[in-house]
């Protein structure tokens, strides 16, 4: 079975507390984006697991496919091996959830492949021990995450018709860093309301890493100042970085960024 997983972006991202575990408690939309990697599981006499595309960093058995695999066949004998491919696309470390949703794509497939029967809602706890961001991507609609951001509401947020531009200058973030390097505080607005005024967003939607990350590394900061003068009616960070994502009426023109950034630009549906 062959499936794409796609990135999310972050509309505002606020980081309130740190809690007693070591995570913090935030407030963030997350959103979907049609930039994917492309995962082939199926049956097969053994477990393997082979990988081309951008180079993924790490032990194999450490990536969160392979554990979103252990972690149901830890559970269901039914479970029988299967041999994974992954062509990674979605730029590795940069904020757009790429691991979290190849392994929300592998649970799902596995659920489908060996008729486990297990809905949304179980499909999420797993995917909450896996990460963070990975249970968003089991619904995969635009969601309000609360607490570590396993929390999830739907919110009516729509950028259909946008054109979406985002930058990946290349630079890893570690997110355990990002979150070291923030001050946790209050939100001054509630998000959910900000998010229902876009013509509100470009002064109000903020996302709480940009500070320390444009910081450390001032050509983040020049990424979203250039989509505002090439037209972006709104730019951020997203997540903990480094891609940048601009929003704009229509399709972005004489966007020239060093040949070495992925850029990826696209109406949205
Ligand atoms: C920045 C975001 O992408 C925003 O959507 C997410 O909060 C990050 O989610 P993620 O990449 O799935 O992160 P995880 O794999 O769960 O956690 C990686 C590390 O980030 C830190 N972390 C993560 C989430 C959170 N709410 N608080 C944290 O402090 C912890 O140090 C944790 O060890
Ligand atoms: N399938 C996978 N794809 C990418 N990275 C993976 C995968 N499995 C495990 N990893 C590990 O996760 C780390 C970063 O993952 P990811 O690409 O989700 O980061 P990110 O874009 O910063 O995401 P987030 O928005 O969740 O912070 C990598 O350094 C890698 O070691």
């Amino acid at each position: 079975m062959i499936t794409f997983p796609n990135a999310k972006i972050n509309l505002g991202l606020h980081i309130l507390g740190k809690r007693s575990d070591g995570f913090h408690e935030i407030e963030s939309c997350l959103y979907p984006i049609p930039l994917t990697d492309a995962l082939e599981i199926i049956p097969s006499p053994a477990l393997t697991f082979s990988s081309s595309g951008n180079a993924i960093p790490g032990a194999e058995a450490d990536n969160l496919i392979l554990r979103a695999y252990q972690l149901l066949a830890n559970d269901f004998p039914e479970v029988s091996p299967v041999a994974v491919h992954l062509h990674k696309h979605i730029p590795i470390g940069a904020g757009l959830g790429g691991g979290s949703s190849d392994a929300a794509f592998a649970l799902q497939t596995l659920n489908r492949m060996f008729d486990l029967a297990l809905s949304d809602q179980k499909l999420a706890e797993y995917a909450g021990k896996l990460g963070s961001d990975c249970p968003f991507f089991i619904r995969n609609n635009p969601q309000l995450a609360r607490g570590r951001g396993e929390m999830l509401e739907e919110v009516a947020v729509s950028l259909a018709g946008n054109w979406l531009f985002l930058v990946h200058p290349g630079i890893h973030v570690s997110t355990a860093e990002a979150y070291a390097g923030v001050r946790p505080g209050p939100a001054t607005k509630k998000l959910a309301d900000v998010l229902a005024n876009p013509a509100s967003w470009k002064q109000e939607l903020v996302n709480d890493f940009e500070k320390s990350i444009f910081a450390n590394h001032p050509e983040i900061a020049r990424i979203k100042e250039r989509l505002y003068v090439a037209g972006a009616w709104y730019a951020a960070m997203s997540g903990s970085g480094s891609a940048v994502v601009g929003l704009f009426a229509g399709e972005p023109k004489n966007l020239n960024f060093p040949s070495d950034y992925f850029c990826f630009s696209q109406q949205l549906s």
